[in-house]
Protein backbone atom coordinates (compact mmCIF):
# COMPACT_ATOMS: atom_id res chain seq x y z
CA UNK A 1 0.00 0.00 0.00
CA UNK A 2 1.09 3.33 -0.92
CA UNK A 3 2.78 5.24 2.44
CA UNK A 4 0.92 7.78 3.99
CA UNK A 5 3.03 10.88 5.70
CA UNK A 6 0.72 12.85 7.49
CA UNK A 7 3.29 15.74 7.37
CA UNK A 8 3.24 15.81 3.91
CA UNK A 9 -0.23 17.34 4.05
CA UNK A 10 0.04 19.18 7.29
CA UNK A 11 3.13 20.81 5.82
CA UNK A 12 2.28 20.99 1.91
CA UNK A 13 2.90 25.11 1.55
CA UNK A 14 6.39 24.96 3.46
CA UNK A 15 7.11 21.69 2.20
CA UNK A 16 6.90 23.83 -1.39
CA UNK A 17 8.49 26.56 -0.53
CA UNK A 18 11.28 24.50 0.68
CA UNK A 19 11.67 23.02 -2.49
CA UNK A 20 10.91 25.97 -4.86
CA UNK A 21 13.08 28.47 -2.77
CA UNK A 22 12.51 32.03 -3.67
CA UNK A 23 15.96 33.40 -4.10
CA UNK A 24 18.06 33.85 -6.71
CA UNK A 25 21.38 31.21 -6.45
CA UNK A 26 23.87 33.91 -7.61
CA UNK A 27 24.69 35.26 -4.56
CA UNK A 28 25.06 32.21 -2.27
CA UNK A 29 27.26 30.89 -5.10
CA UNK A 30 29.58 33.67 -5.32
CA UNK A 31 30.12 33.87 -2.10
CA UNK A 32 30.85 29.99 -1.62
CA UNK A 33 33.17 30.19 -4.76
CA UNK A 34 35.25 32.76 -3.01
CA UNK A 35 35.93 30.66 -0.26
CA UNK A 36 37.63 28.08 -2.50
CA UNK A 37 41.03 27.50 -3.87
CA UNK A 38 40.40 28.31 -7.57
CA UNK A 39 38.43 31.58 -8.02
CA UNK A 40 37.93 31.40 -11.59
CA UNK A 41 34.55 30.40 -11.95
CA UNK A 42 30.91 31.22 -11.33
CA UNK A 43 27.67 29.65 -11.30
CA UNK A 44 24.59 30.62 -13.36
CA UNK A 45 21.46 30.02 -15.34
CA UNK A 46 21.64 29.15 -19.07
CA UNK A 47 18.19 29.00 -19.78
CA UNK A 48 19.08 25.10 -21.31
CA UNK A 49 19.76 23.04 -18.53
CA UNK A 50 18.67 24.91 -15.32
CA UNK A 51 22.22 26.10 -13.57
CA UNK A 52 25.90 25.71 -14.89
CA UNK A 53 29.94 26.24 -14.14
CA UNK A 54 31.19 28.90 -16.50
CA UNK A 55 35.12 29.90 -16.39
CA UNK A 56 35.49 33.60 -15.46
CA UNK A 57 39.45 33.12 -16.58
CA UNK A 58 41.04 31.24 -19.07
CA UNK A 59 42.62 27.91 -18.26
CA UNK A 60 45.44 25.78 -19.45
CA UNK A 61 44.96 22.14 -19.98
CA UNK A 62 45.92 20.30 -16.87
CA UNK A 63 45.20 23.39 -14.52
CA UNK A 64 43.06 22.84 -11.45
CA UNK A 65 39.49 24.26 -12.23
CA UNK A 66 38.17 23.65 -8.71
CA UNK A 67 39.15 21.95 -5.72
CA UNK A 68 35.28 21.36 -3.89
CA UNK A 69 35.11 20.23 -0.34
CA UNK A 70 32.26 17.27 0.66
CA UNK A 71 29.25 19.08 1.78
CA UNK A 72 27.61 15.83 2.45
CA UNK A 73 29.42 12.66 2.47
CA UNK A 74 29.86 9.21 3.43
CA UNK A 75 32.35 6.41 3.68
CA UNK A 76 30.39 3.66 2.66
CA UNK A 77 29.56 1.18 5.15
CA UNK A 78 31.03 -1.57 3.72
CA UNK A 79 34.06 -0.38 3.71
CA UNK A 80 34.87 0.68 7.11
CA UNK A 81 36.61 -2.29 8.10
CA UNK A 82 39.66 -1.51 5.64
CA UNK A 83 40.22 1.87 5.90
CA UNK A 84 40.06 4.28 9.31
CA UNK A 85 39.53 7.70 7.64
CA UNK A 86 38.76 10.60 9.44
CA UNK A 87 34.78 11.39 9.22
CA UNK A 88 34.54 14.77 8.21
CA UNK A 89 37.55 15.25 5.60
CA UNK A 90 37.81 11.64 5.06
CA UNK A 91 42.10 11.82 4.58
CA UNK A 92 43.47 8.47 6.12
CA UNK A 93 44.42 8.95 9.95
CA UNK A 94 46.49 6.77 12.44
CA UNK A 95 49.40 4.58 11.19
CA UNK A 96 50.19 2.41 8.53
CA UNK A 97 50.91 -0.32 11.50
CA UNK A 98 47.10 0.58 12.39
CA UNK A 99 45.54 0.42 9.33
CA UNK A 100 46.95 -2.68 8.40
CA UNK A 101 46.37 -3.95 11.78
CA UNK A 102 42.91 -2.90 12.19
CA UNK A 103 41.72 -4.63 8.71
CA UNK A 104 43.52 -7.79 10.07
CA UNK A 105 41.45 -7.57 13.27
CA UNK A 106 38.35 -7.09 11.82
CA UNK A 107 38.50 -9.40 9.09
CA UNK A 108 39.59 -12.29 12.07
CA UNK A 109 36.83 -10.96 14.12
CA UNK A 110 34.38 -11.95 11.17
CA UNK A 111 35.66 -15.05 10.22
CA UNK A 112 35.55 -15.87 14.02
CA UNK A 113 31.94 -14.90 14.53
CA UNK A 114 30.17 -15.40 10.72
CA UNK A 115 27.72 -12.88 9.69
CA UNK A 116 24.87 -11.49 11.66
CA UNK A 117 27.09 -11.81 14.56
CA UNK A 118 25.32 -8.58 16.02
CA UNK A 119 26.62 -6.26 19.02
CA UNK A 120 30.03 -8.04 20.19
CA UNK A 121 32.69 -6.55 22.68
CA UNK A 122 36.08 -6.62 21.57
CA UNK A 123 39.28 -5.55 22.60
CA UNK A 124 40.07 -2.30 21.10
CA UNK A 125 40.38 -1.95 16.96
CA UNK A 126 41.35 1.79 17.54
CA UNK A 127 43.93 1.89 20.45
CA UNK A 128 46.21 4.23 20.64
CA UNK A 129 48.72 4.23 17.56
CA UNK A 130 52.53 3.75 17.19
CA UNK A 131 55.00 6.18 18.41
CA UNK A 132 55.87 7.44 15.58
CA UNK A 133 52.91 10.07 15.73
CA UNK A 134 54.15 12.68 17.24
CA UNK A 135 50.90 14.91 17.82
CA UNK A 136 49.47 14.11 20.79
CA UNK A 137 46.39 11.15 20.49
CA UNK A 138 43.01 11.43 22.17
CA UNK A 139 41.84 8.34 21.70
CA UNK A 140 38.81 8.29 24.39
CA UNK A 141 38.76 6.80 27.91
CA UNK A 142 38.16 3.19 27.35
CA UNK A 143 40.26 0.30 25.91
CA UNK A 144 37.33 -1.50 25.17
CA UNK A 145 34.76 -0.62 22.47
CA UNK A 146 31.69 -2.41 21.63
CA UNK A 147 31.52 -2.34 18.25
CA UNK A 148 28.20 -3.67 15.75
CA UNK A 149 30.67 -5.91 13.66
CA UNK A 150 27.81 -5.47 10.87
CA UNK A 151 28.07 -2.15 10.62
CA UNK A 152 31.74 -2.17 9.36
CA UNK A 153 30.72 -4.54 6.60
CA UNK A 154 33.09 -7.23 7.95
CA UNK A 155 30.33 -10.10 7.08
CA UNK A 156 31.58 -9.26 3.45
CA UNK A 157 34.94 -10.25 4.33
CA UNK A 158 36.67 -13.00 2.78
CA UNK A 159 38.88 -15.44 5.06
CA UNK A 160 42.61 -15.79 4.92
CA UNK A 161 44.62 -18.78 5.03
CA UNK A 162 47.83 -16.62 6.85
CA UNK A 163 46.33 -15.82 9.83
CA UNK A 164 48.68 -13.59 11.91
CA UNK A 165 48.54 -14.19 15.71
CA UNK A 166 45.79 -11.84 17.94
CA UNK A 167 48.75 -10.61 20.12
CA UNK A 168 51.04 -9.22 17.09
CA UNK A 169 47.77 -7.65 15.56
CA UNK A 170 46.95 -5.79 18.86
CA UNK A 171 50.25 -5.08 19.08
CA UNK A 172 50.73 -2.88 15.07
CA UNK A 173 47.23 -1.40 16.54
CA UNK A 174 48.68 -0.21 19.98
CA UNK A 175 51.81 0.92 18.49
CA UNK A 176 54.10 -1.99 19.78
CA UNK A 177 55.02 -3.02 16.58
CA UNK A 178 56.48 -0.61 14.26
CA UNK A 179 57.33 -2.27 10.66
CA UNK A 180 60.36 -1.07 8.55
CA UNK A 181 59.83 2.23 6.71
CA UNK A 182 56.83 3.00 8.23
CA UNK A 183 57.63 6.95 8.51
CA UNK A 184 57.83 6.86 5.03
CA UNK A 185 53.73 7.71 5.48
CA UNK A 186 52.97 10.01 7.45
CA UNK A 187 49.22 9.99 8.54
CA UNK A 188 47.27 12.23 11.24
CA UNK A 189 46.87 10.84 14.49
CA UNK A 190 43.66 9.63 15.61
CA UNK A 191 40.91 12.22 17.11
CA UNK A 192 38.26 10.83 19.00
CA UNK A 193 34.58 11.92 18.93
CA UNK A 194 33.55 14.60 21.30
CA UNK A 195 30.09 12.65 22.08
CA UNK A 196 31.80 9.30 22.93
CA UNK A 197 31.04 7.22 19.89
CA UNK A 198 32.89 4.75 18.52
CA UNK A 199 32.03 5.12 14.84
CA UNK A 200 33.48 8.82 14.02
CA UNK A 201 36.72 9.27 14.30
CA UNK A 202 38.95 12.28 12.86
CA UNK A 203 42.41 13.75 11.76
CA UNK A 204 42.53 16.32 14.15
CA UNK A 205 40.40 18.78 16.71
CA UNK A 206 39.30 21.13 13.62
CA UNK A 207 37.89 18.60 11.70
CA UNK A 208 36.22 17.17 14.94
CA UNK A 209 34.57 19.98 16.10
CA UNK A 210 33.39 21.01 12.49
CA UNK A 211 31.60 17.45 11.72
CA UNK A 212 30.55 17.75 15.37
CA UNK A 213 28.58 21.38 15.08
CA UNK A 214 27.40 21.16 11.60
CA UNK A 215 26.19 17.22 11.65
CA UNK A 216 27.36 14.42 13.97
CA UNK A 217 25.65 16.22 17.27
CA UNK A 218 22.67 14.87 16.31
CA UNK A 219 23.89 11.54 15.04
CA UNK A 220 26.19 10.64 17.44
CA UNK A 221 25.51 7.57 19.91
CA UNK A 222 27.71 8.39 22.40
CA UNK A 223 26.95 9.63 25.58
CA UNK A 224 26.95 13.06 24.56
CA UNK A 225 24.57 13.08 21.87
CA UNK A 226 22.24 15.97 21.13
CA UNK A 227 19.73 13.32 19.64
CA UNK A 228 16.24 12.33 21.45
CA UNK A 229 16.83 8.82 21.77
CA UNK A 230 21.02 7.08 21.28
CA UNK A 231 18.71 3.68 20.89
CA UNK A 232 15.96 5.28 18.73
CA UNK A 233 19.47 6.11 16.38
CA UNK A 234 21.06 3.09 16.38
CA UNK A 235 17.69 1.23 14.83
CA UNK A 236 17.99 3.88 11.98
CA UNK A 237 21.87 3.29 11.52
CA UNK A 238 21.18 -0.56 11.52
CA UNK A 239 18.32 -0.47 9.25
CA UNK A 240 20.14 2.08 6.95
CA UNK A 241 23.48 -0.48 6.94
CA UNK A 242 21.06 -3.27 5.72
CA UNK A 243 19.29 -1.58 3.39
CA UNK A 244 20.76 1.62 1.58
CA UNK A 245 23.27 3.63 3.87
CA UNK A 246 22.49 6.31 1.32
CA UNK A 247 19.96 6.75 4.20
CA UNK A 248 22.88 7.97 6.48
CA UNK A 249 23.56 10.79 4.10
CA UNK A 250 19.64 12.06 3.88
CA UNK A 251 20.20 12.00 8.35
CA UNK A 252 23.33 13.89 7.65
CA UNK A 253 21.33 16.75 5.67
CA UNK A 254 18.37 16.92 7.92
CA UNK A 255 20.91 17.23 10.95
CA UNK A 256 22.94 20.03 9.27
CA UNK A 257 19.82 22.23 8.93
CA UNK A 258 18.41 21.35 11.98
CA UNK A 259 21.32 22.62 13.41
CA UNK A 260 21.48 25.30 11.32
CA UNK A 261 18.38 26.57 12.03
CA UNK A 262 19.05 26.15 16.07
CA UNK A 263 22.13 28.75 15.81
CA UNK A 264 20.07 31.09 13.18
CA UNK A 265 17.59 31.29 15.98
CA UNK A 266 19.55 31.94 18.58
CA UNK A 267 21.69 34.65 16.70
CA UNK A 268 18.08 36.24 15.55
CA UNK A 269 16.63 36.04 19.13
CA UNK A 270 19.75 37.67 20.82
CA UNK A 271 19.51 40.73 18.09
CA UNK A 272 15.88 40.90 19.41
CA UNK A 273 16.74 40.80 22.86
CA UNK A 274 19.01 43.60 22.48
CA UNK A 275 16.25 45.52 21.08
CA UNK A 276 13.73 44.74 23.74
CA UNK A 277 11.69 43.39 21.02
CA UNK A 278 8.65 40.77 22.45
CA UNK A 279 10.04 37.37 21.74
CA UNK A 280 8.12 34.53 20.48
CA UNK A 281 10.59 31.71 21.15
CA UNK A 282 9.56 28.13 20.99
CA UNK A 283 7.62 28.95 17.61
CA UNK A 284 8.88 28.35 14.46
CA UNK A 285 10.45 31.34 12.02
CA UNK A 286 10.01 29.56 8.72
CA UNK A 287 12.32 32.14 7.09
CA UNK A 288 14.94 31.06 9.71
CA UNK A 289 14.26 27.68 8.27
CA UNK A 290 14.32 28.82 5.22
CA UNK A 291 18.08 30.23 5.42
CA UNK A 292 19.14 27.13 7.17
CA UNK A 293 17.92 24.78 4.42
CA UNK A 294 19.38 27.47 1.31
CA UNK A 295 22.71 25.45 1.06
CA UNK A 296 20.21 22.25 0.34
CA UNK A 297 17.72 24.14 -1.75
CA UNK A 298 20.74 24.99 -4.18
CA UNK A 299 20.89 21.32 -5.29
CA UNK A 300 19.25 20.11 -8.30
CA UNK A 301 16.18 17.36 -7.15
CA UNK A 302 13.74 14.71 -8.19
CA UNK A 303 12.01 12.37 -5.85
CA UNK A 304 13.68 9.36 -5.29
CA UNK A 305 10.94 6.93 -6.22
CA UNK A 306 10.61 8.72 -9.67
CA UNK A 307 14.24 8.87 -10.25
CA UNK A 308 16.25 6.43 -9.59
CA UNK A 309 17.08 3.49 -12.59
CA UNK A 310 14.82 0.95 -13.26
CA UNK A 311 17.86 -2.38 -11.77
CA UNK A 312 18.79 -4.78 -14.55
CA UNK A 313 17.22 -7.69 -12.78
CA UNK A 314 13.71 -5.76 -12.21
CA UNK A 315 11.32 -6.44 -14.94
CA UNK A 316 9.79 -3.17 -16.38
CA UNK A 317 6.35 -4.75 -15.85
CA UNK A 318 7.32 -4.54 -12.34
CA UNK A 319 8.24 -1.04 -12.34
CA UNK A 320 5.28 0.58 -10.37
CA UNK A 321 5.90 -2.30 -7.88
CA UNK A 322 9.89 -1.26 -7.37
CA UNK A 323 9.12 2.13 -7.21
CA UNK A 324 6.16 1.69 -4.36
CA UNK A 325 8.90 -0.47 -2.71
CA UNK A 326 11.67 2.01 -2.97
CA UNK A 327 8.59 4.69 -1.66
CA UNK A 328 8.29 2.18 0.96
CA UNK A 329 11.47 1.99 2.44
CA UNK A 330 12.35 5.26 2.52
CA UNK A 331 9.25 5.83 4.57
CA UNK A 332 10.51 3.33 6.83
CA UNK A 333 13.76 4.73 7.59
CA UNK A 334 12.16 8.42 7.75
CA UNK A 335 9.96 7.23 10.68
CA UNK A 336 13.12 5.37 12.49
CA UNK A 337 14.99 8.59 12.01
CA UNK A 338 11.95 10.56 13.42
CA UNK A 339 11.80 9.04 16.26
CA UNK A 340 15.82 9.59 16.83
CA UNK A 341 16.15 13.46 15.95
CA UNK A 342 12.42 14.94 15.39
CA UNK A 343 12.20 18.76 16.24
CA UNK A 344 8.84 20.12 16.12
CA UNK A 345 10.22 23.55 14.45
CA UNK A 346 12.04 21.68 11.72
CA UNK A 347 8.70 19.48 11.01
CA UNK A 348 8.82 20.16 7.07
CA UNK A 349 12.21 18.31 7.09
CA UNK A 350 10.67 14.74 8.31
CA UNK A 351 8.28 15.23 5.44
CA UNK A 352 8.50 12.07 3.43
CA UNK A 353 8.46 15.08 0.09
CA UNK A 354 11.39 16.25 1.33
CA UNK A 355 13.20 13.24 2.51
CA UNK A 356 12.17 11.55 -0.61
CA UNK A 357 13.94 14.50 -2.59
CA UNK A 358 17.19 14.46 -0.79
CA UNK A 359 18.00 11.14 -1.82
CA UNK A 360 17.02 11.83 -4.96
CA UNK A 361 19.19 14.79 -5.20
CA UNK A 362 22.47 12.40 -4.35
CA UNK A 363 20.85 10.01 -7.00
CA UNK A 364 21.35 12.51 -9.60
CA UNK A 365 24.26 14.49 -8.27
CA UNK A 366 26.57 12.80 -6.07
CA UNK A 367 30.40 11.87 -7.54
CA UNK A 368 31.90 8.71 -5.65
CA UNK A 369 34.23 9.67 -3.02
CA UNK A 370 37.36 7.91 -3.51
CA UNK A 371 40.50 8.20 -1.36
CA UNK A 372 43.79 6.55 -1.85
CA UNK A 373 44.81 4.31 0.53
CA UNK A 374 48.82 4.86 1.71
CA UNK A 375 49.24 1.18 2.30
CA UNK A 376 49.50 0.77 -1.23
CA UNK A 377 52.72 3.72 -0.86
CA UNK A 378 53.90 1.76 1.58
CA UNK A 379 54.37 -1.86 0.39
CA UNK A 380 55.41 0.18 -3.29
CA UNK A 381 58.19 1.82 -1.17
CA UNK A 382 59.32 -1.64 0.14
CA UNK A 383 59.26 -3.11 -3.15
CA UNK A 384 61.36 -0.50 -4.21
CA UNK A 385 64.11 -0.44 -1.51
CA UNK A 386 67.47 -2.06 -2.83
CA UNK A 387 67.81 -6.04 -2.91
CA UNK A 388 69.76 -6.09 0.64
CA UNK A 389 67.12 -3.81 2.29
CA UNK A 390 64.54 -4.88 0.57
CA UNK A 391 65.17 -8.20 1.98
CA UNK A 392 65.66 -7.41 5.78
CA UNK A 393 62.18 -5.74 5.51
CA UNK A 394 59.96 -8.31 3.83
CA UNK A 395 61.54 -10.58 6.72
CA UNK A 396 58.79 -8.44 8.24
CA UNK A 397 56.16 -6.89 6.01
CA UNK A 398 56.05 -10.40 4.03
CA UNK A 399 53.65 -12.06 6.88
CA UNK A 400 51.25 -9.45 6.56
CA UNK A 401 50.84 -8.78 2.93
CA UNK A 402 50.06 -12.44 2.20
CA UNK A 403 47.72 -12.12 5.43
CA UNK A 404 46.15 -9.16 3.95
CA UNK A 405 46.01 -10.98 0.41
CA UNK A 406 44.69 -9.23 -3.39
CA UNK A 407 42.85 -6.15 -1.74
CA UNK A 408 45.48 -5.29 0.71
CA UNK A 409 45.39 -1.30 0.15
CA UNK A 410 41.61 -0.87 -1.04
CA UNK A 411 40.77 2.55 -1.48
CA UNK A 412 38.32 4.89 1.06
CA UNK A 413 35.05 5.03 -1.02
CA UNK A 414 32.29 6.35 -0.35
CA UNK A 415 29.65 9.02 -1.60
CA UNK A 416 29.03 13.10 -1.56
CA UNK A 417 27.24 16.05 -2.44
CA UNK A 418 29.93 18.46 -3.77
CA UNK A 419 27.98 22.09 -4.11
CA UNK A 420 30.13 23.23 -6.89
CA UNK A 421 31.04 20.70 -8.36
CA UNK A 422 27.14 19.14 -8.78
CA UNK A 423 25.91 22.59 -10.48
CA UNK A 424 28.22 21.42 -13.46
CA UNK A 425 26.34 19.53 -16.94
CA UNK A 426 27.21 16.97 -18.55
CA UNK A 427 28.73 16.84 -22.27
CA UNK A 428 30.01 13.67 -23.98
CA UNK A 429 32.80 15.84 -25.40
CA UNK A 430 33.87 17.42 -21.42
CA UNK A 431 36.77 20.18 -21.26
CA UNK A 432 37.00 19.06 -17.61
CA UNK A 433 37.01 15.61 -15.32
CA UNK A 434 37.45 14.55 -11.67
CA UNK A 435 40.74 13.68 -10.87
CA UNK A 436 43.02 13.07 -7.83
CA UNK A 437 46.32 13.81 -7.91
CA UNK A 438 49.12 12.94 -6.18
CA UNK A 439 48.75 15.59 -3.64
CA UNK A 440 45.06 14.84 -2.94
CA UNK A 441 44.56 13.22 0.13
CA UNK A 442 41.37 13.47 0.96
CA UNK A 443 37.57 13.59 0.10
CA UNK A 444 37.41 16.85 -1.66
CA UNK A 445 36.12 16.69 -5.61
CA UNK A 446 39.28 17.61 -7.65
CA UNK A 447 38.49 18.93 -11.10
CA UNK A 448 41.05 19.72 -13.64
CA UNK A 449 41.24 20.80 -17.36
CA UNK A 450 41.18 18.24 -20.08
CA UNK A 451 42.00 21.11 -23.08
CA UNK A 452 42.21 24.67 -23.24
CA UNK A 453 38.88 26.22 -21.17
CA UNK A 454 37.97 29.77 -22.31
CA UNK A 455 36.91 32.74 -20.21
CA UNK A 456 33.13 32.42 -20.86
CA UNK A 457 32.91 28.84 -21.98
CA UNK A 458 30.50 26.66 -19.48
CA UNK A 459 32.65 23.83 -17.68
CA UNK A 460 31.33 20.23 -18.68
CA UNK A 461 32.04 16.98 -17.30
CA UNK A 462 31.04 13.50 -18.24
CA UNK A 463 28.49 11.83 -15.93
CA UNK A 464 29.43 9.00 -17.93
CA UNK A 465 32.29 6.93 -19.85
CA UNK A 466 31.73 8.80 -23.25
CA UNK A 467 33.90 6.82 -25.03
CA UNK A 468 31.04 4.23 -25.13
CA UNK A 469 28.78 4.22 -27.93
CA UNK A 470 26.28 6.46 -28.60
CA UNK A 471 22.88 4.40 -27.62
CA UNK A 472 24.57 3.20 -24.52
CA UNK A 473 25.36 6.66 -23.22
CA UNK A 474 22.36 8.10 -23.76
CA UNK A 475 20.49 4.92 -21.97
CA UNK A 476 22.86 5.37 -19.18
CA UNK A 477 22.42 9.50 -19.44
CA UNK A 478 18.34 8.47 -19.19
CA UNK A 479 18.99 7.15 -15.63
CA UNK A 480 20.01 11.36 -14.97
CA UNK A 481 16.45 12.68 -16.41
CA UNK A 482 18.14 13.50 -20.32
CA UNK A 483 18.81 12.99 -23.36
CA UNK A 484 22.08 14.69 -24.47
CA UNK A 485 21.87 16.84 -27.65
CA UNK A 486 25.79 17.90 -27.24
CA UNK A 487 27.54 18.37 -30.55
CA UNK A 488 29.14 15.08 -30.35
CA UNK A 489 25.79 12.97 -29.50
CA UNK A 490 23.66 15.34 -32.89
CA UNK A 491 26.34 14.12 -34.83
CA UNK A 492 25.94 10.30 -33.87
CA UNK A 493 22.41 10.06 -33.94
CA UNK A 494 20.84 8.26 -36.56
CA UNK A 495 18.51 9.91 -38.97
CA UNK A 496 15.71 9.06 -38.11
C1 LIG B 1 24.34 17.49 -11.56
S1 LIG B 1 22.99 18.39 -12.11
C2 LIG B 1 23.78 19.65 -13.01
C3 LIG B 1 23.29 21.02 -12.60
C4 LIG B 1 21.89 21.31 -13.03
N1 LIG B 1 21.85 21.81 -14.40
C5 LIG B 1 21.20 22.28 -12.08
O1 LIG B 1 20.42 23.11 -12.53
O2 LIG B 1 21.43 22.18 -10.87
C6 LIG B 1 22.40 17.25 -13.30
C7 LIG B 1 21.13 17.65 -14.00
O3 LIG B 1 21.37 18.74 -14.90
C8 LIG B 1 20.70 18.51 -16.16
N2 LIG B 1 21.72 18.30 -17.22
C9 LIG B 1 23.05 18.19 -17.03
N3 LIG B 1 23.69 18.04 -18.20
C10 LIG B 1 22.75 18.06 -19.18
C11 LIG B 1 22.80 17.93 -20.60
N4 LIG B 1 23.92 17.75 -21.28
N5 LIG B 1 21.62 17.97 -21.27
C12 LIG B 1 20.45 18.15 -20.62
N6 LIG B 1 20.35 18.28 -19.27
C13 LIG B 1 21.48 18.23 -18.54
C14 LIG B 1 19.89 17.24 -15.97
O4 LIG B 1 18.61 17.62 -15.53
C15 LIG B 1 20.62 16.52 -14.86
O5 LIG B 1 19.81 15.62 -14.15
Amino acid sequence: MEPVCPIDSSCSNQISLLLNPPSPPQKYFEELIKTRQSCGLEVRTNGKHGKGVYAKVDFKEGDLVLKDPVLFGIQHSSNKMDCLVCSHCFQFIGSVELQIGRKLYLRNLADASGSNSGKRKFSSALKDCSGQCNESRDHGDSDVEECDVDRCGVSDSKSNTNVIPKDVIDSLMEGGLKLPHSDIVSLPAVVSCPGKCKEAYYCSQSCAEADWNLYHSLLCTGKGSKSLSTEALSVFIQHANETNDIFLLAAKVISFTILRYRKLKTVYFEEKEKHDAPSILGNCNFSLLLEAWEPVSMGYKRRWWNCISLPDDVDCHDEVAFRLQIKELAFTSLQLLKAAIFDKECEPLFSLEIYGHIIGMFELNNLDLVVESPVENYFLYIDDLPDSEKEKAEKVTESFLDALGDEYSGCCEGTAFFPLQSCMNHSCNPNAKAFKREEDRDGQAVLVALQPIHKGEEVTISYIDEELPYEERQSLLADYGFRCRCPKCLDEELPS
